[in-house]
C-alpha cells in the first residue's frame, strides 16, 4: 500500500505537545514504558501460542533487544511479540481512544503549575504510567519515532513514523520477523558523551533496565562492545599489541520473579519498584501482601493496596483484576473473578501450579482452584484491614478516604448478590460523626449510645455544612444525640441495605417519626399530637392547596427555630435518594414528601389567621406555596418555578 500521511487526533496532538514541552523531568521512564509494551506484546503471542503453536513461526525464544547507535543517535527497542497490523497501528498508536487521556492532561497541567510555583515533590509524580499513555513518552526524548512492525500470522509489515508535530506517515514496512521495533532518533540533549542523559550509552541503559525492568519475564538483551589488549597464554596483556574490538550480547535483567523469592530477603523498595514496574503504580503501595500457601491448592500471591485510588476506579472503563500465572508463566491479565468486586482496587498477581495453562479463560475463571485462592486472599485482606483499623487508625482512615466507597458499594451490592458481604464489611465502615467531626465506626457509635437511644441517627446532604444547618438537626443537637453524616450518595444506599447494626435500626433524621424515647420528647410528641388534632382542618387544607406535591402535611415535633421542613415517608426512597436517581436519569423513584410545620413558630398563627378567612383565599394559598418552596430550598432542591417563587416573595415584601 502507498505511503499515507495521517493527522493525529486533536487530543493526541495536545498530549504530544504536552509530552514534548513538559517540565516532566523523569525522562528515563520512557524506557520502562516501551519495555513494558514489548513484554506485553510477547505475553500476547506466548498466550496465543498455547492453543496455536504455528503462530510462533518456529521462533519461541522470546526476547527484547536494545540497540543503541551512537553514530546515528538512535535507540531501537525490538521485540518478537505479537506485532501489529496496519489497522492496529492506526488504532493503537495514532488515536487515543482512552477516556483517561483528558484526565491525564489535566493532571499534567496541574503538575506543571505546581512545579512552576515551586511546590516540592510535584515533579516526582509518575503520571505517565497511571494514565497509560506509555508509548507517547518516547517523544520526551526523541525528535522522531519510527515503528516497524509485523503481526504474527500475517505477511505484510508496516512502517509508522512521526516527529510528533501533528501528523504521522504510514506505509508498507520491510520487517521480516514477527514483532515490533521502535526506533527513537534522540533529541540533542539525549545522546553524546557530554550529555547527562545519554541514551546511547550501553552502561546507562543497563542501569536503567536493572532499576526499572529487572523482573520483566523475558530477557532484555543488548550487545556490549569494548576494546581489549590481547593476552598471552598466561593471561597477561601483551605489551605493545594493538587493541582488539570485542563484543558480547548480555542479558540485562535477572528475570527472577520477585514473588518467587523469600519474603525475608525482599526490601521494601523492591516491592515498590515491582508494583511501579508491573502495575503502573506511581507511589509506594499502602499495603503489600506476599503470601505462599500449600493447602488444597498451592499458590503464591503478591498483591497490594495502592496508596491512591486511580481517578477512574468507579468508572466503567476501569478494569479491575489481578494477573494470573502458572509456574511463572503468564496466563492472563486482569482476572476479575478472583477477588470480589469491592476489592477492585487491589493490584497484583497470583501464581499457582494448580491453575491450568491449557484451558480456556472462561473455564479458568470458574475453576475450583481459583475460587479457593480467591476466598483465602479475600479473608487475608479483610483481616489486614480490620487489624489496621484497630491498631493504626490514622493509616486506616487514609485507606478509607481512598477506597471506602468501594466497600460501601460492596455492602449495597450484597443486596442483589445475596452474599454475606454485608456481614464481612459492616465493621470496616466509617462515617463522619456530628459528635467530634471525626470518622466513627458503627461499633464505636453504638457503644457510646445512651441507653434511652434505640436508633442510629443519620443525615444526608452534599456537605457537612448543609447537614449542620438542617432544621431537623436542632433537636438532636440539643439532646446531645450523635448523628452520622452521609455525604456521598452511596452512603445512604449502603445504610439502607444494612438496615440495622447490632440490633439497632438506622433512622434518617429526614424521615418518618424520630422516635425519641426520653421523657421530654414523649411529652413533645403528645403535645404535637394534640395540636395536630386541633388543626386538622388547617393541615388538610394546606395539603389540598399543595396537591400532589406532598403526600401529607403535619405538625412537627422535630423543629425548634425553623418554620418548616420537608421529610420523607418511612417507606420508599428518601429525598436525597430521589435526587440521586434523578441525576442518574431515573426520575421514577420519588420520595413521598411530608411537609412539617413548626407549631411554635409565629408563622403558624399567621397561617391559622389566614385560614380563618377561608381556604380559597389567595394569600393563604400563596403562603402554603411559599412554605413548601422554602422547605425545598432548605433540602437543597430547586423549586420547579423559581420565577413564580421570587414574584410571590416580592409581592409579599411590597405589602
Ligand atoms: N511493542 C508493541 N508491540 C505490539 N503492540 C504494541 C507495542 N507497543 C504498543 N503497542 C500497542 O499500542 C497500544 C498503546 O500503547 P500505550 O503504551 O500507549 O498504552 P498501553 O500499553 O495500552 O497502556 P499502558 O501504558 O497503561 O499499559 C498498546 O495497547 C498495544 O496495543
Amino acid at each position: 500500500m502507498a505511503k499515507e500521511t495521517h493527522e493525529f487526533q486533536a487530543e493526541t496532538k495536545q498530549l504530544l505537545d504536552l509530552m514534548i514541552h513538559s517540565i516532566y523531568t523523569n525522562h528515563e521512564i520512557f524506557l520502562r514504558e516501551l519495555i513494558s509494551n514489548a513484554s506485553d506484546a510477547i505475553d500476547k503471542v506466548h498466550f496465543a501460542s498455547l492453543t496455536n503453536r504455528d503462530i510462533l513461526e518456529g521462533d519461541d525464544s522470546f526476547e527484547i533487544f536494545l540497540q543503541p547507535d551512537p553514530e546515528a543517535h538512535t535507540l531501537t527497542i525490538s521485540d518478537n511479540g505479537i506485532g501489529m497490523s496496519r489497522q492496529e497501528v492506526i488504532e493503537n498508536i495514532g488515536t487515543i481512544a482512552k477516556s483517561g487521556t483528558k484526565a491525564f492532561m489535566e493532571q499534567l497541567k496541574k503538575a506543571k503549575e505546581a512545579s512552576e510555583k515551586g511546590e516540592a515533590g510535584s515533579e516526582d509524580k509518575d503520571l505517565i504510567g497511571q494514565f497509560g499513555v506509555g508509548f507517547y513518552s518516547a517523544f520526551m526524548v526523541a525528535d522522531k519515532v519510527t515503528i516497524e512492525t509485523r503481526k504474527a500470522g500475517e505477511t505484510q509489515a508496516t512502517r509508522w513514523e512521526s516527529t510528533g508535530d501533528g501528523s504521522y506517515t504510514i506505509e508498507d514496512g520491510s520487517r521480516e520477523k514477527r514483532g515490533t521495533s521502535i526506533t527513537m532518533t534522540l533529541g540533542k540533549e539525549f545522546y553524546g558523551d557530554a550529555s547527562e542523559e545519554n541514551y546511547t550509552d550501553t552502561y546507562k541503559l543497563e542501569r536503567l533496565v536493572k532499576k526499572y525492568s529487572d523482573y520483566v519475564r523475558y530477557p532484555i538483551r543488548m550487545t556490549f562492545e569494548w576494546e581489549e589488549t590481547p593476552r598471552d597464554k598466561d593471561g597477561k596483556e601483551i605489551e605493545g599489541a594493538e587493541k582488539e574490538k570485542k563484543s558480547e550480547v548480555r542479558t540485562l535483567n535477572s528475570m527472577q520473579p520477585l514473588w518467587t523469592r523469600n519474603k525475608s530477603e525482599i526490601k521494601e523498595e523492591e516491592y515498590t519498584e515491582f508494583f511501579k514496574n508491573q502495575f503502573h503504580e506511581w507511589e509506594k503501595p499502602m499495603e503489600v501482601f506476599h503470601t505462599h500457601a500449600e493447602g488444597s491448592v498451592e499458590y503464591t500471591a503478591l498483591l497490594c493496596i495502592p496508596s491512591r485510588a486511580p481517578f477512574n476506579l468507579y468508572h466503567t472503563d476501569y478494569e479491575p483484576g489481578v494477573q494470573l500465572y502458572s509456574r511463572h508463566v503468564f496466563i492472563m491479565d486482569k482476572c476479575k473473578d478472583l477477588l470480589p468486586d469491592y476489592l477492585r482496587f487491589v493490584k497484583g498477581l497470583v501464581d499457582s501450579p494448580d491453575l491450568s495453562l491449557n484451558i480456556s479463560r472462561e473455564l479458568l475463571q470458574q475453576s475450583r482452584e481459583l475460587k479457593v485462592i480467591g476466598k483465602a486472599l479475600e479473608k487475608n485482606i479483610l483481616k489486614a484491614l480490620s487489624r489496621k483499623m484497630k491498631n493504626k487508625r490514622e493509616d486506616y482512615e487514609a485507606f478509607w478516604n481512598e477506597f471506602g466507597k468501594s466497600l460501601k458499594i460492596g455492602v449495597y451490592n450484597s443486596m442483589y448478590s445475596g452474599s454475606d458481604t454485608m456481614d464481612k464489611l459492616k465493621d470496616l465502615l466509617l462515617f463522619l460523626s456530628s459528635k467530634d467531626g471525626k470518622l466513627v465506626s458503627l461499633k464505636e457509635y453504638t457503644e457510646r449510645m445512651p441507653e434511652s437511644q434505640k436508633k442510629i441517627y443519620y443525615a444526608t446532604a452534599k456537605d457537612k455544612e448543609t447537614i449542620e444547618h438542617l432544621p431537623q438537626m436542632e433537636t438532636l443537637r440539643d439532646k446531645g444525640l450523635e448523628v452520622l453524616y452521609l455525604l456521598d450518595p452511596v452512603d445512604e444506599f449502603c445504610i439502607e441495605t444494612l438496615r440495622e447494626y447490632d440490633g439497632k435500626p438506622f433512622h434518617s433524621i429526614s424521615r418518618g417519626d424520630l422516635d425519641l424515647e426520653d421523657a421530654e420528647s414523649q411529652e413533645v410528641k403528645k403535645e404535637t399530637e394534640d395540636i395536630q388534632k386541633k388543626n386538622d382542618a388547617l393541615m388538610k387544607d394546606i395539603k389540598e392547596v399543595l396537591g400532589d406535591k406532598v403526600a401529607d402535611v403535619k405538625v412537627s415535633a422535630r423543629l425548634k427555630s425553623s418554620a418548616v421542613c420537608l421529610v420523607a415517608d418511612e417507606a420508599g426512597p428518601s429525598l436525597s435518594m430521589e435526587q440521586t436517581f434523578a441525576e442518574m436519569d431515573n426520575p421514577l423513584f420519588k420520595a413521598k414528601r411530608i411537609l412539617e410545620i413548626n407549631p411554635h413558630h409565629a408563622l403558624f398563627s399567621r397561617l391559622q389567621d389566614l385560614h380563618h378567612a377561608g381556604k380559597d383565599n389567595k394569600e393563604f394559598k400563596d403562603y402554603c406555596d411559599l412554605l413548601y418552596t422554602q422547605a425545598l430550598l432548605i433540602e437543597g432542591i430547586l423549586p420547579e418555578n423559581p420565577v413564580e417563587f421570587a414574584n410571590k416573595i416580592a409581592g409579599l415584601m411590597a405589602r
